[in-house]
């Protein structure tokens, strides 16, 4: 079922509920430091979590054809999300690739950044994000496959709960000739891992 998503966040209800969270950690919310804070939150988690109120199709604007048939991978694109479980983040890389479809349709390297915003700035889980960025640009670019890597450091494991830095989580998801095909997607996998 598609969620009615709203225009943007409700300011006032977030402020509203960082104020009784600092009172619940017992926290004075009208001391000097703090006054400001629940505005800020709110504008921190509009930035945050815009990606709800975005498509992909808002971000893969550009389509262009060009004589090349063959992969295009962009890796090491920082990722910054919000694990939906503790609302802490978690960041690290990112590593998208696709091979055009046969007309040579490919989109801006920028637009692969883009689309990994889009999903990361919502509440997340890394292997649901890994996959939607999959599924996206194979749904818009129509391209013949897709790879998306990405590695990334929970902060709910290290600076909290069992508490262990350093821990990467590598999530991947495999499309079109990349799942079909052992040895584009070795091709691909040692480009990523250099
Ligand atoms: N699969 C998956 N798990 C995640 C992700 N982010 C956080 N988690 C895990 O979600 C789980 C939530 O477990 P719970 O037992 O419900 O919550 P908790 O008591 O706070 O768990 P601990 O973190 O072990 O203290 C934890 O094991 C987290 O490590 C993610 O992106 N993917
Ligand atoms: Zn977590």
């Amino acid at each position: 079922m598609e969620v009615e998503q709203p225009v943007s966040v409700d300011s006032a209800r977030i402020e509203k509920a960082v104020r009784e969270i600092l009172i619940a950690i017992g926290e004075d919310p009208d001391r000097d430091g703090l006054q400001e804070t629940p505005a800020r939150v709110a504008r921190a988690y509009a930035e945050q979590f815009a990606g709800l109120r975005q498509s992909p199709e808002d971000v893969l604007t550009t389509v262009f054809d060009v004589d090349h048939d063959e992969m295009v991978l962009v890796r090491d694109i920082e990722v910054y999300s919000t694990c939906e479980h503790h609302l802490v983040p978690f960041h690290g890389v990112a590593h998208v690739g696709y091979i055009p479809n046969q007309k040579g349709q490919v989109t801006g390297l920028s637009k692969l950044a883009r689309l990994v915003d889009v999903y990361a700035r919502r509440p997340q889980v890394q292997e649901r994000m890994t996959s939607q960025i999959a599924d996206a640009l194979m749904r818009v670019l129509e391209p013949r496959g897709v790879i998306v890597v990405i590695e990334c450091e929970h902060l709910c494991m290290t600076m909290r709960g069992v508490r262990k830095p350093g821990a990467k989580t590598i999530t991947s998801a495999v499309r079109g000739d990349f799942r079909n095909s052992e040895k584009t997607r070795a091709e691909a996998m040692s480009l990523i891992i250099h």
